[in-house]
């Protein structure tokens, strides 16, 4: 059969962008068809023309299924279905195609539009993948999300991150407030700071680790990261998200770390290195304050004859006993070392000699009188102080370290089981106190 359609109409048909067929419902043959048809499937007119259309076709199969095809598009006013097509080249052409049936010069003819959805298929797939990915990050992944709409003050809270606070689906109300009332008081300042840094843009993000309660009324570590993702036409943030990462387990360990770091694992005291670091904090804050500062050496007597008679975990044992009597009698800004060996130092902020001496005299007089009940023999353990305070004594840590030193070697000689003052290094330079001395 050949159409006789009028050059402006063939024009027309020509420079339709989707590929159109002309086929005759009975054969199946393709009868003509348009450029963009032969670019579609890569063929010449000659390979397409008088050709089923089956052979364009991946999806229908057989002349038994064009037949109920072809009827479905005489039912249907518009036949719509999406397929794949052929391409010489090997690969295939995802189309969407529009078939319509219609009678010319008393003849029955199928028009298809077969319009090339390649872009489309790809977008979707892509699509696709995100929601996964996207339904993964709200539901399944370990960390929380939270989305914040500033104008507002709405949260979002993902279902994971309510489960990490040990919410169900339904509770956390969805509003700042449900967030900033349970972040760990001494970090609020800190985290507020943060966050507007990065809200006023001082900051390229937001990220930070802090302390959250949980619905026991327990505190978390978490680790919060976010961003601004949306701005008003003046600048102004509108909308911040973000993810939330339980890291409870790893800074527990890293505390542990830095606990051990610091203190003596024998005593459970701050050690030596911890004791320097304080040292200096705390003569800078008296010097700061104008208040004086004391220090405090002492060291068991005889302590070797302990280990000689009753052995090194005896004398370990001592030594536990010793810090836990000391912590127990000191104020809780007083600072308790353990310096070395049997030898231990005492650190307190504005205190005078007079009540030092006090202090320590009590201290010597409590570990004197410790009754031992597991160590019968073990008798009396006494031991000797050394007192030193800043600024009679030393306006350094290290010349009142040497004042209380040599203090406590003066007790040794001086038989022991005693306390005594520092020789005063700076009598006529003391600087002005606003607080009066205590001594
Ligand atoms: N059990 C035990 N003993 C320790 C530890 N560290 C140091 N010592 C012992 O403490 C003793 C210190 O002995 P010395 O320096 O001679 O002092 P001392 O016997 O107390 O004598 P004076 O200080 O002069 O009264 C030694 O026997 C050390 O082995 C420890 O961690 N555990």
């Amino acid at each position: 059969m050949q159409l006789q359609p009028s050059p402006t109409l063939q024009a027309v048909f020509q420079h339709v962008p989707d590929a159109v067929f002309l086929i005759d419902p009975s054969t199946s043959l393709i009868l003509d068809c348009n450029e963009a048809a032969l670019a579609q499937v890569g063929l010449t007119r000659d390979e397409i023309v008088q050709h089923s259309v089956l052979s364009l076709q991946k999806d229908v199969v057989g002349p038994e299924q064009w037949a109920s095809i072809a009827q479905a598009i005489r039912d249907a006013p518009g036949y719509y279905f999406l397929g794949r097509h052929r391409h010489s080249g090997g690969g295939e052409v995802p189309v969407e195609v529009h078939t319509s049936c219609f009678a010319h010069e008393g003849r029955e003819l199928f028009l298809s539009v077969a319009r090339d959805i390649t872009q489309r298929v790809a977008l979707e797939q892509e699509q696709a993948a995100r929601d996964v990915q996207l339904r993964y990050a709200l539901t399944d992944a370990t960390d929380g999300l939270w989305d914040w709409n500033l104008p507002t003050g709405e949260v979002f809270f993902s279902p994971q991150l309510k489960r990490m606070l040990g919410y169900g689906p339904h509770e956390m109300a969805p509003h700042l407030n449900t967030w900033v009332d349970n972040v760990h008081p001494d970090d609020t300042a800190w985290v507020q700071r943060v966050l507007h840094e990065h809200l006023d843009g001082l900051r390229e993000r937001y990220d930070v680790e802090y302390r959250l309660r949980n619905r026991n009324g327990h505190y978390i570590w978490v680790h919060d990261r976010g961003r601004v993702c949306d701005r008003d036409p003046q600048g102004q943030p509108t909308r911040m998200v973000g993810m939330v990462e339980n890291i409870t387990d790893r800074k527990n360990a890293e505390l542990a770390l830095q606990d051990i770091a610091s203190h003596d694992v024998l005593t459970g005291l701050l050690n030596r290195r911890e004791c320097e670091r304080v040292l200096h904090q705390q003569l800078e804050l008296c010097r700061r304050l104008q208040v004086p500062m004391g220090l405090c050496l002492f060291d068991l007597d005889h302590f070797k004859e302990v280990n000689d008679r009753f052995g090194h975990k005896v004398g370990d044992e001592v030594l536990r006993e010793v810090a836990r009597v000391v912590k127990s009698q000191v104020r809780s800004t007083d600072h308790v070392f353990r310096w070395g060996g049997e030898e231990f130092l005492m650190v307190c902020a504005d205190i005078g000699l007079h009540h030092l001496v006090l202090l320590a005299d009590q201290l010597r007089r409590t570990l004197e009188q410790t009754v031992w009940p597991d160590l019968d023999s073990l008798g009396r353990v006494t031991s000797s102080f050394g007192v030193a305070v800043y600024p009679d004594h030393g306006l350094s840590v290290e010349e009142l370290f040497m004042s209380a030193d040599s203090a406590l070697y003066r007790a040794k000689a001086n038989g022991r089981n005693r306390v005594e003052c520092a020789a005063p290094l700076y009598p006529l330079q003391m600087p002005p106190m606003t607080a009066a001395p205590a001594f």
